[in-house]
């Protein structure tokens, strides 16, 4: 795999409503290669989603550097999926996620074959027509990884995206997600508060510490890529879930 994004002691200040200065982030550095997925955990307000922001280009103002190995063209080569999936309810399913191509003004029959292939991929080929209400609250986040995808972009960042979730949905999303990497081999940064989720879906796990959000650890997965259910009641994958959360004590 090569190298794809090398972070390099990224800080990030804000300035308060009051003018008081809050620092989200101090000296990150992080290197993501092609086709991994890398979760990023740490405690609540440790600047998760802050660093996603800067690497998604959504707020140039920050310290340090951003290196691409190909620098990334915006509205093209990033795709961003939110806890909340956003989708807007006038259109339908098919026209929600062809939404960037359109932005892109890319109408090509290329281009709409790829949405209804992923709409087949994240299983709501039978839905294209229904509108955001009809769906479930799994199926909307599905929506929005079509979405996200539809442009093909070079990575996918993710900030908590199953964190609305009951867990049963979750479980299933995350099975879902397992094999649209399969099918895409896309570099994911996942943003999780769930160790567990962390440890099922990562090649490797980045831990933060509390703020100004430093990584003070990245750990290599001990599981093969190939997972399912049944990975979950592997021995090594309760040990290595219960050593990420010791180290977010
Ligand atoms: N636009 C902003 N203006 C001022 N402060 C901000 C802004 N955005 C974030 N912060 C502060 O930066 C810190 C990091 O926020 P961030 O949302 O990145 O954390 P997080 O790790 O994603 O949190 P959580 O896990 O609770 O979602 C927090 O203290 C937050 O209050």
């Amino acid at each position: 795999m090569g190298e794809l994004l090398s972070v390099r002691e990224v800080g990030k200040t804000y300035t308060g409503a009051k003018g008081q200065q809050v620092t989200a982030l101090a000296d990150v550095d992080l290197d993501v290669a092609e086709g991994e997925v890398v979760a990023l955990i740490g405690p609540s307000g440790c600047g998760k989603s802050t660093l996603l922001r800067m690497i998604a280009g959504l707020d140039g103002a920050f310290d340090g550097e951003l290196t691409w190995t190909k620098p990334p063209r915006p509205g093209k080569d990033i795709g961003f999926v939110f806890q909340e999936p956003a989708l807007l309810p006038w259109r339908s399913v098919e026209r929600n996620v062809s939404l960037g191509l359109e932005a892109l003004r890319d109408n090509s029959s290329e281009a709409r074959q790829r949405v209804r292939d992923l709409l087949e991929l994240v299983g709501l080929a039978d839905f294209a027509q229904c509108f955001p209400k009809e769906l479930s609250g799994g199926m909307r986040q599905r929506a929005a990884i079509a979405r996200a995808l539809a442009y093909d972009p070079r990575i996918l960042l993710m900030d908590e995206p199953f964190g609305a979730l009951d867990a049963i949905t979750r479980d299933r999303l995350h099975d879902d997600l397992l094999r649209i990497w399969e099918a895409t081999r896309k570099t994911i940064i996942l943003v999780t508060h769930s160790v567990e989720e962390a440890t099922y879906l990562a090649d490797r796990v980045a831990v933060m510490s509390a703020r100004p959000g430093r990584i003070k650890a990245v750990h290599h997965v001990p599981l093969d890529r190939d997972r399912d259910p049944s990975t979950r009641r592997l021995p090594q994958f309760a040990e290595f879930a219960g050593m990420l959360r010791q180290e977010l004590e």
